[in-house]
């Protein structure tokens, strides 16, 4: 097993950026390529310790979940959970995952970060390279880039990850021959909304590397192994960075949540199993765009809204319009997230949270089909994208008409 990241330098806890980086974003990404400039003192490399947690209250169903992965004091993090002593993904998903949770980590330093302005006049990438936004692409802001460039290095320094697509360049990029894995992930969702303080995450799908294409150039098979159908995701996630910063994940048995503690800098184990409930009260869509809405959707929250649905009680409404949080509350409240319109991405956003609800018991529909069975054609593509609870997927199906096909390009 390739050894982790460097991570488990004890530091103590320092000021997150040193203000003499904040000149240069490519500096503050320097800053963040070495994880002793973090005060991320410890990871779950080493036992946990869980002092800092004492007092809390943790519940009880994160220490009922840790004794099966062998933690002796009650707590599982997320490397332990994954590894032999707990459902045990095997050995290189686990280095995977122990890359992914360390980039993340750095992501949510960095959004949180009172210095993360000094980006705002960053307009190309890190290296210097542009990228190139497509007609169909929206550009990206400087905290997206950066979060791209930390996800790239650390799926680099794994050696795990063959290829990694990413919604914020125009073309996969093979990484190594020999890496197992295919990561497809979308670095930051919901970046507009960063300059408010307002939650955003980091989405990620892992498939395995497709054998049979070894033998064609780089980019076609680059292209082909990050078009792969959602049913053969091997595991999926998201990074909410949000007042906690939660990792949800599934490695296609059961969808469970890791808490981070920033005292330690594990994520540990709150959230096993979740269950989204088959039925929610929440519907959360952006309705300024009610009257762009087919009349099969706006019949559907008419009603809902009004106790008049298949549930006999009046829906609650609840946007974030970040969709990781969206889907977040959706997970633990149940109800149905929801875009209408060709927005979201099937690649990097659709199939891997639609794993995720999939596991929970939830259900992932464009509207009309399940998001899963769908063959991505194009590596950017778009669709609609409806979450939640399988009642009201059901219902919201049963309208036939969801889609929204009017989309004029909306400024805010
Ligand atoms: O403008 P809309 O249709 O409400 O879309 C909001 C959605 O777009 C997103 O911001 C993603 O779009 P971007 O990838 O362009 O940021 C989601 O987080 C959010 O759910």
């Amino acid at each position: 097993m390739q050894s982790p990241p460097n991570i488990t330098a004890q530091v103590s806890p320092a000021p997150l950026l040193q203000p003499k980086l904040l000149h240069s974003p490519s500096k503050l990404l320097h800053s963040f390529s070495s994880p002793r400039n973090l005060f991320l003192g410890r990871t779950s490399f080493q036992g946990p310790k869980m002092a800092s947690l004492s007092g809390f209250g943790f519940g009880s169903q994160a220490k009922c979940s840790a004794s099966a992965s062998g933690s002796d004091n009650g707590f599982s993090t997320l490397i332990d959970y994954v590894g032999k002593g707990g459902i045990d993904v095997g050995d290189d998903l686990v280095v995977l995952l122990s890359h992914i949770q360390f980039a993340c980590k750095r992501i949510a330093a960095l959004v949180a970060s009172p210095f993360n302005s000094s980006l705002g006049k960053q307009t190309g990438r890190v290296d210097g390279s542009s990228v190139a936004g497509g007609s169909d692409r929206d550009a990206p802001k400087p905290l997206d880039i950066v979060s791209n460039e930390i996800i790239l290095s650390s799926l680099r320094n794994s050696g795990k990850v063959a290829v990694m697509a990413s919604e914020e360049d125009n073309n996969p990029i093979w990484i190594t021959d020999d890496g197992p894995f295919v990561v497809v992930t979308d670095p930051l969702d919901g970046s507009r909304n960063i300059d408010a303080s307002i939650p955003t995450g980091t989405i990620f799908g892992i498939y395995r590397r497709l054998v049979e294409l070894d033998h064609l150039p780089r980019e076609e098979k680059a292209q082909l192994n990050s078009l792969q159908s959602g049913t053969r995701l091997i595991a999926a996630g998201y990074v909410l960075y949000s007042s906690a910063t939660l990792f949800c994940t599934s490695f296609g048995s059961g969808t469970h949540a890791f808490t981070l503690d920033h005292s330690t800098g594990d994520f540990i184990l709150t959230h096993a199993n979740i269950k989204i409930p088959t039925r929610g009260q929440i519907y959360s869509v952006n309705d300024a765009r009610y009257f762009d809405w087919p009349e099969g959707l706006r019949k559907y929250i008419d009603n809902v809204r009004q106790g008049k649905g298949r549930y006999p009680k009046k829906y609650s409404a609840r946007y974030i319009c970040s969709l990781v949080a969206d889907l977040h509350r959706t997970l633990l409240y149940g109800g149905v997230a929801m875009n209408p319109r060709d927005h979201l991405r099937l690649v990097y956003e659709a199939n891997p949270l639609s794993f995720l609800v999939e596991q929970a018991g939830g259900k992932g529909s464009d509207g009309k089909n399940r998001i899963l069975s769908i063959q991505p054609v194009k590596l950017h593509q778009r669709l609609p994208l409806f979450l939640g609870s399988s009642e009201d997927i059901d219902e919201l199906e049963s309208y036939g008409d969801v889609q929204q096909k009017v989309n004029p390009g909306y400024e805010v």
